[in-house]
């Protein structure tokens, strides 16, 4: 059965590019003039340069087209994502509906599979998320992600289809704690970057990894995670990843941060407003978050990095 990826920036161009390798696959663009030039070119040239789109790959800007097919992949970011359901709901409606977004909604605090759930009933939604740059799936490159649902048997049916060559899915039915994990992760990865940025260390990163960790499956288990998915790619392995390469763009934004040097607001951030949306959710739910509020007050331009580190070490002093 065909596949639809609806958003067509760098990840989802990458994902429809990996999935043409299964089938024919149809990629949205809501942007007729995007589309046209994605048809022209066979390029992604903004999000993906270099990366020519595959035969059996086709793009078109009309989403009753796209949603012909059963399963559709939402990749836009996590904060535009109920708009998309809104304003094509009766489209939508009854579809298979994998989200690949990242983050938490800033006015209702809630995850991408929440989302979905509250804005279609009568859709069944999943989640792909875990360690993967756009460039590295487009270009073929080995990689491993994790296919959240709560339904186990569509979890299956939906790993097999979404599997491919090079892209390997590992299922679960913890949608909470895989959303959480993708969520969170981001947030540690602007923290980091603004240490390196600020030449504070490679063992100062290690720390806050760390005390990141500790502070995402705090958070994850009071929604009610399962921990081994906190341990998970998902978890771990995305915080790995984002947390250490320079094409993370939210380890970019830290990286400005922390050199004091300014950041292109049109790049997509997802940890930014994901840090404010945990931030007020760790106060409503008494749960210590403190390098989550700390990146929300960097980010908003309320601290510096120096007293950052300071207020961070002066914390009292713990059990691990
Ligand atoms: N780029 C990457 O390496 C990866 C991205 N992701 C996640 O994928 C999500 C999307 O990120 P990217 O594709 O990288 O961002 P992007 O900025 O490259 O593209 C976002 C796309 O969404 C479209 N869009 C925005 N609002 C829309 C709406 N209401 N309706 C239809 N289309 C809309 C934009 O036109 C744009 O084409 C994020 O949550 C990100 O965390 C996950 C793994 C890897
Ligand atoms: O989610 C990602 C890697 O898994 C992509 O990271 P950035 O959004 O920080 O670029």
């Amino acid at each position: 059965m065909s596949i639809s990826v609806l958003g067509s920036g760098a990840f989802g161009t990458a994902l429809a590019i990996s999935l043409a390798g299964n089938g024919p696959v149809t990629l949205w663009a809501r942007d007729p003039h995007q589309a046209k030039a994605l048809q022209a070119t066979r390029e992604n040239v903004k999000r993906l340069p270099g990366v020519p789109l595959p035969k059996g790959l086709s793009i078109t800007d009309s989403i009753t087209e796209a949603a012909q097919n059963q399963t559709l992949l939402l990749a836009v970011p996590m904060q535009r994502l109920r708009s998309l359901l809104n304003d094509h709901c009766d489209i939508l409606a009854a579809k298979t509906l994998v989200a690949c977004c990242k983050g938490i909604e800033l006015n209702t605090g809630l995850g991408p599979i929440a989302v979905l759930r509250q804005a279609l009933p009568n859709a069944q939604p999943a989640l792909l998320t875990g360690p993967s740059f756009a460039a590295d799936i487009a270009r073929g490159l080995p990689t491993a992600l994790t296919l959240a649902c709560q339904d186990a048997r569509l979890g299956k049916h939906l790993q097999q289809q979404l599997t491919t060559k090079n892209l390997r899915l590992y299922r679960t039915t913890d949608t909470i704690g895989a959303e959480q994990g993708g969520a969170l992760k981001n947030v540690m990865a602007i923290a980091c970057g603004a240490v390196i940025g600020a030449g504070l260390g490679d063992s100062a990163r290690a720390a806050l990894m760390t005390r990141g960790y500790a502070e995402m499956q705090r958070m994850a288990l009071a929604c009610g995670a399962r921990p081994e998915t906190l341990a998970g790619l998902s978890g771990f392995g995305d915080l790995t990843l984002t947390c250490s390469s320079d094409l993370s763009r939210n380890y970019q934004l830290g990286l400005a941060i922390g050199r004091g040097e300014s950041f292109d607001p049109t790049i997509t951030v997802e940890g930014a407003a994901t840090a404010r949306a945990a931030t007020a959710k760790a106060d409503e739910m008494k749960i210590d978050m403190p390098i989550t509020q700390t990146v929300t007050n960097l980010v908003g331009q309320r601290l510096t990095i120096a007293d950052a580190v300071a207020q961070l070490l002066a914390r009292p002093l713990k059990e691990e």
